[in-house]
């Protein structure tokens, strides 16, 4: 990590040459219970006056589960909701934490948020490439960056190995947690001497992490007490308080802050990307495409479901017949089932979003990318191999093979129409799964209005005779303009016989309340359009409403 510009005088010759100081000072955290989406309840504090120096080495955190060692890893990484923060605040190398700190320092979490299709060296590689400025940083130099942390790192080997003694001896600095408050930060090779002090007594070829762990659990107890474990584990933190190591760590705070004054407590700049727009497109977009690459199956399954229901649709209304009565009911079912495809066979969209949400919210809040090129290189990435190819093959399979209006611009009219439907259908799908973090809340909610718009797509329910405050439903009824646009296509300038007369194809265009106008045709392709401009824009805006905070 570079050591920033200008560090104020008096401080700079506080910290250490060799990287980066953090400093934490009364850190007082609290939650509140979320019910039903609504922050009700007392607060909880779940990190008590934590203050801390942590200097360059080897500085590990322990203590119980829940004992608040993440909240305090997270709080300094900038990932907690600040709004948590009831005081305290913290410094690197005694300046706030700016983007370009974020950038060139990594946070890595207990929960593997990598991309699972890439090898190792390729997530390296797509973190170095959207944060280190391609302007300072030339790709050889990324690539050695990249070897160099894979030799360092080397730990595929003791990936499933238990905190062993050989372990803690590599720590250089301390701190134990106990309940959100610290029990002892100081030099890990002290801790031992300060509990002995305190009267505890580790046992014969007992590890001292274990023993730390044991003495804050409550399991051991102080031979200087007359109480139970239980209460000498609470006094702990009181203990360490009244400590000559925690009265050093002030007074060395008390410095830091002393010598910065009060500039630094401006909250946070607004967050800086180390790479430009289009840059952060074409990284992005090639791990997209990488992955698709690799994980085909999304894509083939969804050729495959749409080539079976062509063929499928085609062989039940094989060649229509221009003959009335079945000319016009084998089109009304057709339309009705090719619309029904459309929209339900695109279901598998809620997915895109939801899937790598984890991964998002974490390369995002790590200043890695735009959420604008996020929303962009998944919607290309789906639409072209998933949506737009399928689709097109799904149209000239089953058009041909059912024998509609031969005109080549009938066709294309119908494949615009049915990919508009499709798109529809997908939008909505993406706002769902924008707005969710659970594939059966997603279902259940894009389940809903598909079922409403199907009934109210004219074909199931005469749209004039139901009741007026339901009818509006219609404006909004993707089965509705898809119906209305595939009817016209197909029936306007197109004769139907029965054995005694000849009759136009507009004649059941009118008795069916349609608009065959040029422009009855093209509002409802207008209004597709519009439906999907409207669900990518609301799915964009719930993408950076994602609550990136925990
Ligand atoms: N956003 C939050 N909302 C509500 N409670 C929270 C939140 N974040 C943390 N907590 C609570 O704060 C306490 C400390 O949690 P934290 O995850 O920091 O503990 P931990 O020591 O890291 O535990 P573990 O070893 O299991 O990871 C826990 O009781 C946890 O439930």
């Amino acid at each position: 990590m570079p050591k920033g510009e200008q560090i104020v005088c008096g401080v700079e010759e506080y910290f250490q040459e060799r990287g980066p100081t953090v400093t934490f000072s009364n850190l007082h955290y609290c939650v509140q219970e979320t019910r039903f989406c609504r922050k009700i309840g007392v607060e909880k504090y779940i990190l008590k006056d934590v203050s801390g120096i942590m200097r360059p080495g080897m500085n590990a955190i322990m203590g119980a589960t829940g004992s608040g060692k993440t909240s305090l890893l997270d709080l300094i990484a900038g990932r907690k909701d600040p709004a948590g923060l009831r005081q305290g605040n913290v410094l690197v190398d005694g300046k706030t934490v700016t983007s370009d700190l974020r950038l060139s320092s990594a946070y890595v979490v207990q929960d593997d948020i990598l991309m699972g299709t890439l090898t190792v060296r390729e997530n390296l590689l797509f973190s170095a490439n959207l944060r280190l400025n391609p302007k300072h940083h030339s790709s050889t130099d990324k690539h050695s960056k990249v070897d160099a942390i894979i030799q360092d790192l080397g730990l595929t080997d003791c990936a499933n190995t238990k905190p062993r003694y050989s372990i803690f001896r590599q720590f250089d600095h301390l701190t134990l947690m106990h309940k959100g408050e610290v029990v002892y930060a100081g030099a890990a090779d002290h801790a031992l001497e300060y509990f002995t002090d305190l009267g505890y007594q580790i046992e014969a070829f007992n590890n001292p992490a274990d023993f730390f762990m044991d003495v804050t659990n409550g399991e051991a107890k102080s031979a200087l007490e007359s109480v139970t474990a239980d209460e000498c584990k609470n006094q702990l933190a009181t203990k360490y308080r009244q400590s000559q190591l925690c009265q050093k760590v002030l007074e060395e705070l008390d410095h830091v802050y002393r010598s910065i004054g009060e500039g630094v407590k401006g909250q946070e700049e607004a967050a800086n990307y180390a790479t430009s727009f289009l840059y952060q497109m074409r990284v992005v977009c090639g791990r997209t495409v990488l992955n698709t690459l690799r994980n085909p199956q999304t894509s083939y399954a969804q050729l495959a479901l749409n080539i079976f229901f062509a063929i499928l649709v085609g062989l039940i209304y094989y060649q229509m017949p221009l003959t009335l009565p079945e000319a016009l009911q084998n089109r009304s079912g057709a339309f009705f089932f090719l619309i029904i495809n459309m929209v339900f066979g695109n279901l598998s969209a809620v997915e895109l979003f939801i899937n790598e949400r984890a991964i998002f919210i974490h390369e995002n809040s790590s200043g890695y990318y735009r959420t604008s090129v996020y929303f962009l290189s998944k919607i290309f990435a789906d639409l072209i191999p998933n949506r737009i190819i399928p689709i097109s093959v799904f149209s000239a399979i089953a058009y041909y093979m059912m024998g509609l209006k031969p005109a080549f611009e009938a066709f294309l009219c119908f494949a615009l129409n049915m990919s508009l439907v499709s798109l529809a259908g997908v939008g909505l799908a993406f706002l769902v799964s924008a707005s969710v973090s659970s594939f059966a809340m997603a279902n259940i909610l894009i389940a809903l209005p598909f079922v409403f718009m199907m009934v109210f797509g004219g074909y199931l329910v005469n749209l004039n005779a139901m009741l007026n405050w339901l009818s509006w439903l219609k404006w909004i009824s993707i089965f509705r303009y898809g119906l209305n646009a595939a009817f016209i296509n197909e029936f306007q300038g197109q004769w139907f016989y029965s054995n005694t007369t000849i009759i136009p194809g507009e004649v059941f265009l009118k008795m069916q309340d349609i608009d065959y106008s040029v422009w009855g045709y093209w509002q409802n392709q207008v209004a597709l359009l519009g439906i999907i401009v409207v669900c990518m824009f609301l799915a964009y805006v719930q993408l950076r409403r994602i609550n990136r905070w925990k």
